[in-house]
């Protein structure tokens, strides 16, 4: 079953990285063409593990070892050993040659290393996705005797109702924002216009963009990823463009990471005082793409009214996707109660290790942006996953939030002025605590906070 959603091949299209390193671009693409024509090869890998459903070992599998700083196993692989042999006998100057490709459909495939495919001791599921993520999210507890959560739908792509995203003759009024190819895209290779290929050319150095990457160094346009499928965009933003399929560049695009879904090992578990949280299973390092938050589109009176259900279970799943701006009546909300992924069990924290960023596809209106999780730091296997819900002791909040992301919502619990038994404290444990994930403002004692 999972082999059929084994993508044969690399995660890296080294064209890009190629091309914003200014080396030649038309022929680089020309590269690209004849590698084409050529005998299609093909690296294997195999896994063994207690996961073993997943393994690979398809002939066609292929194994980018230049991406796999730090991690076990990169898009395109299912299992958890891989084996990897580097081509040193091709010399080519490309990333994508020197992935060594063996046929070996006889052979019993040798594991290079093992990876632990679950952390807690007490395996609920081996997969709580139940095979709809790209690789499984095994669900453990070693508090109680909870079963696993509830989730009724497991999903990977949101539901917007009534807006078909990603629709090319879609009329309805907030795609009329249509995201076009992105910058840097040409449908045609310059070189032969009539070709049918699609590439990245180096970037201008734009004087206009006055973006910043992590180490504070202009953009000047390029991508927002790196090589090693990082993050580059600094922390002082929020948003990104990766390019969709009017871009034509090929679904192994180095601008598509979110698009690709989850990669990085993670296993859904129970805490003492937090209910269920998510926890890497591998070090992932920090601008790397974890998991885009899922759920269905919430009309406003929906919202209102699925809200004060969530407050009463205190738990809530809802995602204002217009915040800040929209402070008190959010237009678009994200609900991950019913139909979800695992993203919407990973927890507050006042000293998060992840970041959200909005990342534009199929359109660049704004609130119907997706919403991708990224590391904003070196994480370590085995760390707890998590984000700042942007809960402010005072709603609205007026200093950590301002590059907010949208933020999951309290506006039920901040209408409820009576009932005060709706604080929610904070058990991140973090030094810099803000001591509430939430309560209501009325509440506050300013003194507090000092
Ligand atoms: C999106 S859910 C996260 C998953 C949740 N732990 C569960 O079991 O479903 C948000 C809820 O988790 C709980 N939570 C998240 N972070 C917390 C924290 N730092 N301290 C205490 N409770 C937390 C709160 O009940 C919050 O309403």
């Amino acid at each position: 079953m999972w082999e059929g959603l084994v993508k044969p091949v690399a995660c890296l299209d080294h064209r890009h990285f190629n091309d914003v390193v200014d080396t030649k671009p038309q022929k680089e693409s020309k590269k690209r063409k004849r590698r084409k024509k050529g005998p299609s090869p093909a690296l294997v890998t195999g896994s063994n593990s207690k996961l073993g459903e997943r393994t690979s070992g398809g002939a066609d599998d292929v194994i980018d070892i230049e991406s796999s700083e730090g991690e076990y196993y990169p898009h395109g692989a299912t299992g958890q050993d891989q084996i990897l042999q580097r081509n040193t006998s091709n010399g080519s100057e490309s990333g994508v040659a020197r992935t060594k490709r063996v046929h070996t459909p006889d052979s019993q495939p040798k594991p290079l290393f093992s990876m632990p495919p679950y952390l807690g001791k007490n395996l609920l599921r081996p997969d709580f996705s139940g095979g709809v993520e790209p690789i499984p999210v095994p669900c453990t507890n070693d508090v109680d005797s909870d079963p696993p959560p509830y989730l009724k739908e497991y999903i990977t792509k949101s539901r917007y109702q009534g807006i078909p995203l990603g629709s090319n003759e879609c009329s309805h009024p907030l795609l009329l924002r249509q995201a076009k190819a992105c910058e840097g895209c040409v449908v045609h290779d310059p070189d032969d216009p009539s070709a049918p290929m699609s590439i990245h050319i180096p970037f201008e150095r734009r004087e206009d963009d006055f973006r910043e990457d992590w180490l504070k160094e202009r953009m000047y346009g390029r991508l927002p990823y790196d090589k090693y499928r990082r993050l580059v965009v600094g922390t002082d933003y929020n948003e990104l463009v990766e390019c969709n399929e009017r871009c034509g560049c090929g679904e192994h695009c180095i601008n598509k990471e979110m698009q690709k879904g989850l990669s990085t090992p993670i296993e859904l578990y129970k805490t003492v005082n937090k209910g269920w949280a998510v926890r890497t299973l591998v070090a992932i390092p920090r601008g790397r793409f974890v998991i885009e938050y899922v759920g269905e589109m919430l009309t406003q009176d929906q919202a209102q009214r699925y809200g004060s259900y969530y407050d009463a279970l205190k738990r809530s799943y809802l995602y204002d996707l217009d915040y800040p701006e929209s402070k008190k009546t959010p237009d678009f909300t994200l609900d991950g109660f019913y139909a979800s992924n695992v993203a919407r069990f990973i927890n507050h924290s006042c000293d998060p290790n992840l970041k959200i960023y909005r990342v534009y596809v199929e359109t660049t209106y704004k609130w119907l942006s997706h919403i991708g999780m990224y590391a904003m730091r070196d994480i370590e296997p085995g760390e707890e996953l998590s984000y700042d819900y942007n809960y402010g002791l005072h709603e609205p909040h007026d200093g950590h939030n301002l590059h907010a992301a949208g933020k999951l919502q309290a506006r039920n619990l901040e209408n409820d002025q009576e009932n005060t038994s709706k604080h929610i404290i904070c058990h991140c444990g973090a030094k810099n605590c803000r001591k509430w994930l939430w309560r209501p403002s009325h509440t506050v004692d300013d003194s507090e906070d000092d």
